[in-house]
């Protein structure tokens, strides 16, 4: 439980823990790969810790003391079966992407998460495993945790994803990587591509076109010896907004990941008006990072849909917020996938926002929001959903008196250190 009052404006320089996604692979590539990985910068939340710990039950050493990690990666079949079940908390990636890892090796794993992954879905990822040879047994016929698997001889396949979505395209590759011939999956709209990047840097071909990508099978990852993990976009939103909509604010957000398939909230911040300039755009291990220089400034509502949905899926709840203190109507539309996150959050979003006095309506695929309202102190809930909780935050900030948001731990998923991150800068 946290309480936090109205607040003027965020000042200062700050940074943000490292990027989720990124930490995620990097664990899991370095320890598929031949040679010792040394992660700087990784993010100590419990999503990463999840993928950290399944994998020490898979016979890997990993050493790691906060954003510190040292890997020793035993190669592709290195990995011995696990004795315990292997427990995904939170993370979506972790038992996504590992289901993809799992089909390829010819041992059993059982798989469970907490009570929300137990509501996601899981035939996304396990009906294209399948057609490739992996044999997989779950609850609902494997739609739902918890699941098992055993895999092992794969056959490339051909997959039409029906969903854009990073999880399913590198569960998909993952298994693609040892499967015979070629496995090629294309997906409605191009989603994140860390999985790509980062498997190059592995020395792994991988090709990406319009619509979609190819691996080959039979390929070896070669540790890079070293990953730097920028700062995480999604992170640095919920600061982005607070400075957006308080008056009188001005932050500099340090070293942050720029990559183009995660860039959506820098567009939609532009388009409403906020006084946003990138400094020091750079490269680090085959991703972009850039200083965010963000003032306040007017805004005004906008359209968010289409081809921008998968570049700020996390970021909706925080870009609500941001539409309560815009001039006039923002829609979201094209964003159905946000009921199967952590919680329903168009639900969640629209309940813990319109507590505070937000003028919001759900639809059936987004949200449509009405501004500028002044916000209220309330009694807000994250539902165990770490985006909800931090989104609630920032509304608070902007919001008259004493707002208390229950189930604050979740935040602890993504960010770490958010509410002392938040108080730094608060003037
Ligand atoms: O691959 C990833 O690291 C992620 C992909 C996205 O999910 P989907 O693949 O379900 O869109 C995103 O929402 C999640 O936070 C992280
Ligand atoms: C959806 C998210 O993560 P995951 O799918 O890994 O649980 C998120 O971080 O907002």
């Amino acid at each position: 439980m946290k309480k936090i009052q109205g607040v003027n404006s965020v000042r200062g320089e700050v940074t943000v823990p490292g990027d989720k996604s990124i930490s995620h692979r990097a664990v899991m590539f370095s320890a598929l790969a031949e040679g010792t990985t040394t992660i700087e910068g990784f993010l100590p939340g419990a999503d990463c810790l999840s993928t950290i710990s399944c994998f020490r039950k898979m016979g890997i050493d990993i050493e790691q003391e906060g954003e510190h990690v040292r890997i020793t990666g035993k190669g592709w079949y290195g990995l011995t079966e696990p004795a315990e079940v292997l427990d995904v908390g939170n993370s979506g990636t972790t038992i996504r992407l590992m289901l993809g890892i799992l089909a390829t090796q010819p041992f059993h794993s059982v798989l469970v998460g907490d009570e929300s992954i137990a509501r996601r879905p899981m035939g996304r990822v396990t009906i294209p495993l399948r057609q490739m040879g992996a044999d997989i047994a779950g609850r609902q016929n494997g739609g739902f945790t918890p699941l098992s698997i055993r895999g092992g001889n794969l056959k490339g396949i051909e997959y039409r994803s029906p969903v854009s979505s990073a999880q399913v395209k590198s569960a998909v590759l993952l298994a693609g990587l040892q499967a015979e011939g070629e496995t090629v999956l294309y997906e409605p709209g191009l989603s994140r591509d860390h999985t790509e990047r980062m498997l190059r840097s592995f020395g792994i071909e991988v090709q990406s076109f319009e619509g979609g990508v190819r691996v080959r099978g039979g390929q070896r990852l070669v540790s890079p010896g070293r990953i730097e993990v920028p700062g995480d976009i999604s992170s640095a939103a919920f600061l982005l907004v607070a400075a957006a909509i308080l008056p009188g604010s001005h932050l500099m957000i340090r070293n942050v990941g720029m990559n183009p398939t995660r860039t959506g909230i820098i567009d939609v911040l532009k388009e409403m008006g906020a006084d946003l300039i990138l400094y020091n755009v750079r490269e680090t291990n085959g991703e972009p990072v850039a200083d965010i220089e963000i003032k306040h400034a007017p805004l005004r509502g906008i359209e968010i849909g289409g081809a921008i949905i998968p570049r700020l899926i996390d970021e909706i709840p925080v870009i609500s917020v941001l539409a309560t203190q815009a001039e006039g109507v923002t829609v979201i539309r094209d964003a159905a996938e946000l009921k199967v996150k952590e919680t329903n959050r168009i639900d969640t979003v629209v309940a813990e926002l319109g507590k505070l006095g937000a003028d919001i309506e759900p639809t059936e695929d987004g949200m449509i929001i009405r501004g500028k309202t002044r916000l209220t102190g309330a009694t807000c809930d994250s539902h165990g959903d770490h985006r909800i909780g931090m989104a609630a935050a920032v509304a608070a900030l902007a919001a008259s008196g004493e707002t208390t948001i229950q189930n604050t731990e979740s935040i602890n998923v993504s960010f770490p250190g958010f509410f002392t991150k938040l108080e730094q800068t608060i003037e």
